[in-house]
């Protein structure tokens, strides 16, 4: 007997996705892909564990749209990596999901075409396309993990991951992180609580079972063994910045009451810029002195950054998009971000 209007009565259609392997398939990870992953998880391990003394960087546009203007943006930082890569380590920004406080743009794999067609298909193809073009440059990558099953796409082209403040507190993001391959960034709430940051980094460690998909697409019972890089990511919130010097001893001693590991990473956007992605270089200097003048927990900090400053909306007409502007949150310019890696660099030359 078929019981219609009792179950799916909010859906309006089922799209077959091709499986992970069918995708891996399509465009295999290189050996010099391989070789960057590898290498950026391993460096940014040995910071975390302070067996690298550097700061890790994870720098680039708040959203990927446009891999043309993308690839631009990731041969300058590519190019700027050697010059600064005693003090540095450069991970680009490569961020495919947006999760929106209300709506909006989900992303370039939610709707690669801009039009609210919704080619999850498609765009999953082509994030892991241009993961694997960012990756042949040698840089590693970093990414929000927010849709569960995306992992199982592109886990093995990333080298960092963050869990966003809106899913920090989400059993599922806590889970997955729990298996995922990179060390994971947990950010503090939108309204600046570091608890829920530090209870993520607390479940993450343990192992967990819970529903998936395997490689071949069949629904699994993935069952974990816990993920030991768990840190702190503070963003600000609740329109304060929580970047300065007593935010940062206080996130230290919530730490320490926790039994967990001082590494602590500053986004210098969000709220700690108060949105104004300008204020930026002045977070980052903020940071870059603490560490000068001795801090010992800060590993890391977040950039938002593109070709051009600033933000756009998305036009109805997408031939009037502007190039290298984002289309979520704004940025700071090419040339303020060249600028203000430069500058932590030669201050980061002096650390104690
Ligand atoms: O960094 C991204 C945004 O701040 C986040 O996705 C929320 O965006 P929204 O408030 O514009 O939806
Ligand atoms: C959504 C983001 O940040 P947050 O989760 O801190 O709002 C982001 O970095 O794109």
């Amino acid at each position: 007997m078929t019981t219609p209007d009792i179950e799916n009565t909010n859906v309006t259609s089922f799209a077959t996705m091709p499986t992970p392997e069918e995708l891996h398939k399509r465009l295999p990870l290189s050996d010099s892909a391989f070789a960057t992953v590898m290498q950026g998880r391993a460096a940014l391990r040995d910071i975390i564990d302070r067996k690298d003394k550097r700061l890790f960087v994870v720098v680039g546009p708040c959203s990927i749209h446009d891999p043309v203007a993308g690839i631009d943006y990731a041969r300058r930082l590519k190019a700027l990596q050697a010059d600064v890569a005693d003090t540095m380590l450069l991970v680009m920004r490569v961020y495919f999901e947006k999760p929106r406080t209300t709506t909006g743009w989900k992303g370039y794999i939610n709707d690669p075409h801009m039009d609210d067609s919704f080619r999850v298909d498609e765009g999953m193809e082509k994030a892991r396309r241009f993961l694997l073009d960012v990756c042949e440059l040698g840089l590693p990558t970093a990414t929000e993990a927010l849709d569960p099953i995306s992992p199982q796409y592109l886990g093995d082209l990333i080298a960092w991951t963050a869990i966003g403040a809106r899913t920090t507190e989400s059993q599922t993001h806590r889970e997955m992180s729990s298996g995922l391959s990179t060390p994971v960034g947990f950010k503090n709430g939108t309204d600046g609580d570091i608890s829920i940051a530090i209870n993520a980094i607390l479940s993450s460690a343990h192992p967990h079972s819970f529903l998936g998909i395997n490689g071949q697409g069949t629904v699994s019972i993935v069952r974990t063994s816990g993920n030991a890089y768990g840190h702190v990511v503070l963003r600000g919130g609740d329109g304060r910045p929580n970047y300065d010097s007593v935010s940062i001893a206080i996130a230290e001693q919530a730490l320490e009451k926790a039994k967990l590991p001082a590494n602590l990473v500053v986004d210098c956007s969000h709220a700690n810029s108060y949105k104004k992605p300008e204020l930026q270089p002045l977070v980052m200097s903020d940071v870059v002195q603490q560490i000068r003048h001795g801090n010992k927990s800060l590993v890391g900090v977040m950039i938002e950054s593109n070709i051009v400053g600033g933000n756009q909306k998305i036009p109805a007409d997408l031939s009037q998009l502007k190039y290298g502007c984002s289309v979520t949150d704004g940025c700071i310019d090419w040339d303020a971000t060249e600028t203000m890696l430069r500058a932590a660099h030669a201050e980061l030359l002096q650390r104690p």
